[in-house]
């Protein structure tokens, strides 16, 4: 639904995207994370045409619609008719109620009165809204105008729906109802593709994770494996003490003596069999063994850390 190769686009002196691959595929809800300042919502700009990248290609549904400095103007307003899009910074219009502001959007989409009101029903039906159709935008929660701002995405029933930050300022309730509502998207056969700097947003949600680092993709996988592939890079940490001191031969572990019986282990798994046998072998006894697996979040930011360059 989206290939993007070698994307450069440079504000000046700095380089926001510095060869962006990116693949987007049918289906997907995917999930492209990045600290701020990463390049997140100049890639969803270059995506939907509305700045102008240097170098590079980018196709939707197949389509090449960018090219070296050039957009495909023509190919670019057939495919962004299949795309529902909710800007990072988008505002409503707070004198309005949900269903006026639905009418308006889906007049400017071309739809019938009749269309828009059955569009309109079916969406605040789905972001949960339908009871408050009638009152004013101005005195409604964020999580409310995410949601309302999402339905303004669907109007058009778009194939590929791209959000970006849609869940930023959102509480936990919100996220939650905001990530169902997103695998609803999915169950209906769309492509979700939505940017965030918060691991918890991809998470649960997403299929695929691509992390996005100083303009360039980094790790593009599902949440598992890069969970899997940093667990072994990042190793675990072993807190031990032990009755008496033991010595550690012909182990490559990292092992920093905290006291005479107390040791920080780092190792690329779980050792606790190896580390009873060699304490147990020198007659000595275990009196702490503590596990710490790094969490998910650790892991985002080492990958961020070591990027940094
Ligand atoms: N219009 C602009 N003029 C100059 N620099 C810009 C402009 N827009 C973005 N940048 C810079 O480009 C880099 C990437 O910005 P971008 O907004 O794409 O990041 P982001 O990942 O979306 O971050 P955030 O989550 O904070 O929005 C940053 O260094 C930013 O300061």
């Amino acid at each position: 639904m989206i290939e993007i190769e070698n994307l450069v686009k440079k504000y000046g002196d700095i380089k926001a995207l510095d060869g962006l691959n990116l693949t987007v595929k049918k289906g997907q809800i995917y999930g492209f994370l990045g600290p701020n300042g990463a390049g997140k919502s100049t890639t969803i700009l270059s995506t939907l045409g509305l700045i102008y990248p240097q170098k590079g290609r980018i196709k939707l549904f197949g389509e090449e619609v960018f090219r070296d400095g050039k957009y495909n103007e023509k190919q670019l307003v057939e495919v962004k008719k299949r795309i529902g899009y909710m800007p990072e910074h988008a505002t409503l219009w707070e004198f309005l109620t949900p269903m006026q502001t639905l009418d308006i959007v889906g007049e400017s989409f071309g739809l019938s009165k009749e269309e828009r009101m059955k569009r309109a029903r079916e969406l605040l039906e789905l972001v949960n809204l339908w009871e408050v159709r009638d009152k004013k935008v101005g005195k409604f929660s964020k999580g409310m105008r995410q949601r309302l701002l999402l339905a303004q995405a669907l109007i058009n029933d778009p194939d590929l729906l791209i959000l970006d930050e849609p869940m930023t300022g959102l509480d936990p309730t919100g996220i939650a109802e905001f990530k169902d509502i997103i695998r609803r998207q999915k169950k209906e056969g769309k492509t979700v593709f939505f940017s965030s700097h918060i691991l918890a947003h991809v998470e649960e949600v997403c299929d695929t994770v691509g992390v996005i680092v100083k303009g360039k993709l980094r790790v593009e996988d599902s949440i598992d494996n890069i969970k899997m592939s940093f667990l072994k890079k990042a190793g675990y940490l072993i807190l031990l003490e032990t009755d008496k001191p033991v010595s550690f031969d012909n182990v490559d572990w990292e092992i920093e003596k905290v006291s005479e019986t107390k040791y920080k282990i780092k190792a690329p798994g779980d050792i606790r069999p190896e580390i009873n046998e060699i304490v147990w072998s020198q007659g000595a006894k275990i009196l702490q063994l503590m596990v710490r697996v790094p969490s998910l979040e650790e892991v985002f930011l080492k990958l961020v850390e070591e990027n940094k360059g």
